[in-house]
């Protein structure tokens, strides 16, 4: 059954979502770039809770234990969470999967304690789904087949509510036509080639990277000479250990950032690579690096800018402008 759920900015760092997890409400982090769906449970120790809602499994008619099931996650950020499972009935929007598998946290890492998600909702692929003896599909490959298209979309705009589609595009989200690129799912995540990027006019190669769409990332995370390219072009950027990033003066004129998505690009606007300010008249950007390895992570900002859609038929990416 196709559906749409409200998607609540909170803290400018996430979107949440309120979902129902064996008739509990509980609002949850939806991550395009991981597979497991975790919530904060009654198992945790009452000091992470607070500021939580939980989910409690006795409290749940419909709850099921998958007896010696556990699961461990670990997050690019360091972040990370473990845990046992179950199964239950989990809503979105009007979506709904019965015998969903919910992973039950019984550790979560600081970050999660003083985050004000109460879980994730991974719509990335099962293949990297961390539950142990048995590897589990997630909410979407489980609607799938009651679904009118196998897809879901994300409208995510700027400091607004936004909306996680199910089943079908919405064109009232966006304007224009939606361009289209075939996933490569070998990682478990919605990769694709991403072989070069414009600062403003000026193309730059950046061969043999790939993008990853991940909602459950807030910024644009690119390789160093992307990010060293980009911040060259606005004087008086440097990059702040202090504030972990690369900053500049909020009155700094940026240029645009255009990124390929497979052989198609999409152009930020200037206005959303000032991610807010650091400290004073500090501005943080939106674009910072991504690290090692050859892997962009293209997060919130770019769905700011873009309605995303996952497209489980090839699989594909395609994105339209909000
Ligand atoms: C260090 C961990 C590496 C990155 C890898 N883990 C992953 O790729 C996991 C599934 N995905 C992630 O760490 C990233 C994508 C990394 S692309 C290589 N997405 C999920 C992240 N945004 C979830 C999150 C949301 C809110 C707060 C914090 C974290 C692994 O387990 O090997």
């Amino acid at each position: 059954q196709d559906g749409s759920a409200t998607a609540v900015p909170s803290d400018g760092v996430e979107y949440l979502v309120s979902t129902s997890v064996g008739g509990q409400s509980l609002n949850l982090d939806f991550d395009t770039g991981s597979a497991d769906l975790w919530v904060f449970s009654s198992e945790l120790p009452s000091s992470d809770l607070s500021g939580h809602s939980y989910y409690t499994s006795s409290d749940s008619s419909t709850f099921q234990s998958l007896s010696g099931y556990t699961w461990d996650i670990s997050y690019a950020d360091g972040s990370g969470a473990s845990g046992n499972v179950g199964t239950d009935t989990v809503v979105i929007g009007g979506t709904t999967v019965e015998g969903q598998a919910v992973e039950l946290a019984e550790k979560v890492s600081s970050t999660f304690v003083s985050d004000a998600a109460d879980g994730l909702v991974g719509l990335a692929f099962s293949s990297i789904n961390t539950v142990s003896p048995t590897p589990q599909s997630t909410f979407f490959e489980n609607a799938q087949s009651s679904l009118d298209s196998p897809l879901f979309a994300a409208y995510l705009p700027n400091n607004a509510d936004g909306a996680y589609d199910f089943g079908y595009t919405d064109d009232s989200k966006y304007s224009g036509d939606i361009t289209y690129t075939d996933v490569d799912s070998s990682n478990g995540f919605w990769e694709y080639p991403s072989t070069s990027y414009k600062v403003g006019s000026t193309t730059h190669s950046q061969s043999g990277y790939t993008g990853i769409s991940d909602t459950g990332t807030t910024l644009i995370l690119m390789g160093d000479s992307a990010v060293t390219a980009y911040y060259d072009q606005v004087s008086g950027s440097s990059y702040d250990s202090s504030q972990g990033g690369y900053v500049f003066d909020c009155s700094a004129d940026l240029p645009t950032l255009s990124i390929s998505i497979g052989g198609n690009y999409a152009t930020i606007p200037a206005s959303l690579l000032n991610f807010g300010t650091a400290s004073g008249s500090s501005c943080f950007g939106s674009l910072q690096s991504v690290g090692s390895g050859t892997q962009n992570i293209y997060g919130d900002v770019f769905f700011n800018a873009f309605y995303g859609v996952f497209d489980a038929s090839g699989p594909s990416f395609g994105f339209a402008t909000v």
